[in-house]
């Protein structure tokens, strides 16, 4: 059986459209029948196999509509929004408001309803914020689709598919609607659609009228990937009308899976609840027998100190800083799939990038054409050596790149190297017009990146000629003969292999790609006969050498990824010492890059690559086929390493599915690459990928940066109530519940929200990558947290409660309830306890902006949220304390002018302490690690 890569170009491709058309009416297109001979199929179509005029296109797809699967109207979210309500902590909290109902106090039982209400309002926006925001990604990723449009290749928009379309489908390419093949013949990967994993073959010359329609073997589905080979196929359905819509299987939605941070997050969640309900249900016997409260009163406390410390609304603020994570990563260039994909990407410990395209620019320029005859240098003009001209013929012929001919400035499209040479061919007076190739090509034989060949069986005159371009090697070795400067073919003797040895030598030196350049004459009936039997016995032409400098940025992301600790590791196909000097011209290796090459890996068994790739040393695998990619991110990650890998190739799939994050090209890769990857850069640049890697440590930072931040309260709302209790209930109650939960919600929220927009800390990309297995929460954290921060805010809290307590007359073991002439005074003091622990909080949330570094680098102004949240918690806070019908509620009364004062020295010594601490492990070396968790990486 012949397969995808040998089959016959569709020459329909490039026949040029004729205009007599017949107009679609509405409504009978869709109802062809897509097995029915494929003339009457394109007649019900009003279809041509050159394709539509755009105009008819653009018409249909007003009667039509876009070709996009309609999901399902979301009529989940009053189910998203129940379960705001009945998550295991919100659970939790109903029970809590129902002892509270059961103690009959009212006015706590509605208050902690009116929590739970708050909470799940605010998880449901960020849930909601968050969902958009991953949801927004598809607009950036807009799937794509050849068609013959006014009898050209056009690419468009999938969604801009109509019935009648002729597609043109190619290795690598999602096919995007239903449609029957006209010419040619493909491999497809129909696993989406059937769950089938082997590769099935499809051809324009395969007839099935009879058995299920995904079974027909002319026949393309949407949703479906091409593995190999082209054809042309006239689309018969689009949208819901595919099989893809009928099933309605697969929708372009971006996953939406429970990340490793979130799961961890959620353990930490529950061990903290479970620590309160712990403390709550401790404080009972503590509150009733030790300080003599009533039971009802014991019940309300141990009830706001449960309330107080569930971290209920902890999960959706992380999820909602992963989602605007997503986003700025988009905007960036840089699309992830899932939310998982920032933190990952945050502790990335090695990059294997491809050369091509990533590295460099991939806007090749032919610099140098080496012939027998002698050299000449890239587009020269004028009269050509003879090997020149021979070489620019099969450049031209060689090729499905295609010039622009009414603008020789133009882009061009397909594949960069060939527009090179094209360009190269045309400048020697060669005709590069795709209908002149098209009338002549026989076969095509695609360009395989495991044999870097590619070769075309074309007529020339009464001649067949098998035309050959690819990597130097491989033609040198398929070669026999060359084409002196004058006359027909000679043999290939070592002197002669040796001069274009040595030339390409030099050029690869420089930096240059190579392409080797290869005819032969082909006698008998060749139609049948194998790739293998075809490319050999050569007659060798020359060699072109072009330019692919690398790109603007990247020597800068080189250098930014060796001070954060980030290895790199080059894997190209490209020769050995062209990779090699394009790694030292950006750095990669610090100049003096290893270079191994394919041959040599081949050799190595997995423990000489284990070993090979153990430590920090850069590499360079240089004329490597994509299954390599494989073995390496196999070994790297077996190593311990978080690895991000890029690939645009159908062959690139394993590899990137296998990568921690597998990264796809957005430009020049794929659909099928694109669809393995994680991430998927909108530019193809390698510079991106690092700025993605900082983004996912922003990320990732900032969440840890929150979680310190409503930690660190903790400790000044529970020791006044160890101190009551402690005391017998000879020292008063420093906090009320209310109050305790007015921090809670509503000063607390903000600036925890604006914390994880904090921009990057400087530094960021000068610490080594987090280890995997690095907890969210690290034991310094907690210190840092609960002792640090949490510490001294008590300290600072409780002087000024005791202060006014004092100042008004009170003295240890004084009874302050109700009626007594002490009530307004404690009711100051409390007061002052709230008011304080506000003020300690100012100072926390400026401490948190940083882990590592000093306010003063991070800016003390420039996270704005964070400003207005603080704004916001000042007057909410000065609300509670000065309006009468919120006093009455929160029982506040405000102390005195000079005890205000003194609030407002707390914020800078809260921050002050924990300034110098940073500067302390700063001083210590300890900038980039925890204190407790120092780890070992690479
Ligand atoms: N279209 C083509 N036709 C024939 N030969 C090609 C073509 N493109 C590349 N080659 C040859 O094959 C070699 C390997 O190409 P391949 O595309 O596998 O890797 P690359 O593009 O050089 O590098 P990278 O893997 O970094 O993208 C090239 O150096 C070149 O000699």
């Amino acid at each position: 059986m012949a397969t995808a890569s040998q089959a016959p170009l569709p020459r329909v491709a490039l026949r040029l459209y004729t205009p007599a058309y017949p107009r679609c009416q509405p409504g009978n297109v869709s109802q062809s029948d897509p097995r029915e001979p494929v003339t009457l199929l394109l007649r019900d179509l009003r279809s041509k196999p050159g394709g539509l005029p755009s105009r008819e296109a653009a018409r249909r797809l007003e009667i039509y509509g876009p070709n996009e699967l309609r999901r399902k109207q979301r009529t989940d979210w009053p189910r998203q929004l129940i379960r705001q309500f009945t998550h295991p902590l919100a659970l939790l909290l109903w029970l809590a408001a129902l002892l509270a109902m059961v103690s009959s106090s009212t006015e706590l039982a509605v208050a902690v309803v009116a929590v739970i209400v708050l909470n799940a309002a605010f998880a449901f926006t960020q849930e909601q914020q968050a969902e958009k925001a991953v949801e927004a990604l598809s607009a950036y990723l807009p799937a794509r689709a050849t068609v013959l449009r006014d009898g050209t290749r056009t690419a468009v928009e999938a969604r801009d598919l109509v019935p009648g379309d002729v597609l043109v489908v190619e290795e690598g390419d999602r096919v995007s609607a239903d449609a029957r093949l006209l010419d040619g013949s493909v491999e497809v990967d129909l696993s989406p659609l059937t769950g089938e994993s082997l590769p099935a073959y499809r051809s324009a010359e395969l007839k099935d009228v009879t058995g299920p329609l995904l079974d027909a073997r002319d026949l393309l589905f949407s949703g479906t990937n091409c593995t190999g080979g082209q054809a042309l196929a006239v689309v018969f359905a689009t949208g819901m009308h595919t099989e893809l819509g009928k099933i309605a299987a697969l929708s372009q939605r971006v996953g939406r899976d429970e990340s490793p941070l979130e799961k961890q997050v959620k353990r930490v969640a529950w061990l903290i609840a479970a620590v309160a309900v712990g403390v709550g249900v401790a404080f009972l016997p503590l509150g009733a027998f030790v300080a003599g409260l009533p039971l009802d009163d014991a019940l309300n406390f141990a009830i706001g100190l449960l309330v107080a410390n569930v971290p209920e609304g902890l999960l959706p603020t992380i999820t909602l800083a992963l989602a605007v994570g997503v986003r700025a990563l988009a905007r960036g260039g840089a699309v992830v799939k899932r939310l998982s994909a920032v933190e990952t990407l945050g502790s990335t410990t090695v990059i294997c990038t491809d050369k091509t395209g990533t590295l460099t620019r991939n806007r090749m320029r032919v610099t140098r054409l080496w012939t027998f005859a002698g050299e000449l240098t890239g587009e020269a003009s004028g009269t050509p050596p003879e090997p020149a001209r021979a070489l620019a013929e099969v450049v031209s012929a060689c090729s499905n790149a295609e010039l622009d001919p009414s603008d020789p400035g133009a882009e061009g499209s397909g594949d960069q190297t060939e527009i090179a040479l094209l360009r190269a061919a045309r400048s020697l007076g060669e005709d590069v017009s795709p209908e002149r190739r098209a009338g002549h090509r026989l076969r095509q034989f695609h360009f395989d990146a495991t044999l870097r060949l590619m070769s075309t069986l074309d007529r020339r005159g009464d001649r067949t000629v098998l035309n050959v371009k690819g990597a130097p090697e491989a033609v040198l070795e398929r070669a026999t003969t060359y084409l002196p400067g004058e006359g027909g073919p000679q043999p290939l003797t070592d002197t002669e292999r040796a001069r274009v040895t040595e030339a390409i030598d030099r050029y690869a030196h420089q930096g240059l790609r190579l392409l080797a350049v290869a005819t032969r004459d082909v006698t008998g009936d060749a139609a049948d006969a194998r790739r293998d039997e075809l490319e050999r016995d050569l007659t060798l032409i020359g060699v072109a050498a072009m330019i692919d400098p690398p790109r603007d940025g990247v020597p800068e992301a080189v250098a930014r990824c060796h001070s954060a600790g980030i290895r790199l590791i080059m894997v190209t196909g490209d020769h050995a010492l062209t990779a090699g000097e394009i790694a030292r011209k950006i750095g990669l290796a610090r100049d003096h890059p290893t270079v191994i090459t394919g041959d040599r890996l081949a050799e190595l068994s997995e423990r000489e690559l284990e070993s090979l790739l153990e430590g920090k040393r850069e590499l360079v695998f240089a004329r490597t086929s994509p299954e390599v990619k494989l073995r390496i991110a196999d070994a790297l990650r077996a190593q311990g390493n978080v690895v991000a890998m890029t690939g645009d190739g159908v062959n690139d799939a394993p590899a990137l599915r296998r990568a921690d994050i597998g990264v796809a090209m957005g430009v020049t890769g794929t659909d099928v690459a694109r669809e393995a990857s994680t991430m998927v850069l909108t530019d193809d640049n390698f510079s991106t990928i690092v700025t993605a890697v900082e983004e996912g440590r922003r990320v990732y930072d900032n969440v840890r940066k929150f979680i310190v931040y409503i930690f660190a309260h903790a400790t000044p709302e529970v020791i006044p109530f160890l101190l009551f209790a402690l005391s017998g209930g000879r020292i008063p109650l420093p906090l009320t519940v209310l109050q305790i939960l007015a921090i809670d919600l509503g000063t607390e929220t903000l600036p925890a929200l604006a914390l994880g927009r904090e921009p990057a800390e400087p530094g960021v990309m000068s610490r080594p990558p987090r280890r995997r297995s690095e907890n969210v929460i690290t034991h310094a954290m907690l210190g840092r947290a609960w002792g640090l921060l949490g510490g001294v805010s008590a300290v600072l809290v409780l002087g000024g409660f005791f202060l006014t307590l004092f100042a008004g007359g009170w003295y240890f073991g004084a009874p302050v309830g109700e009626g007594t002439a002490l009530h307004p005074v404690w009711q100051q003091a409390t007061t002052m306890t709230f008011l304080g622990i506000v003020a300690c909080q100012i100072g926390t949330a400026f401490a948190s902006r940083a882990q590592y570094a000093s306010l003063r680098t991070v800016g003390p102004w420039s996270n704005r949220l964070l400003l207005w949240g603080i704004l916001f918690e000042v007057v909410f806070s000065a609300a509670v304390v000065t309006l009468p019908p919120l006093r009455a509620v929160f029982g506040t009364a405000p102390p005195p002018a000079e005890q205000l004062a003194m609030l407002v020295v707390f914020p800078f010594v809260v921050w002050g302490i924990d300034e110098w601490y940073r500067w302390w492990r700063r001083a210590r070396g300890w900038g980039g690690r925890d204190v407790l968790a120092p780890a070992a990486t690479g």
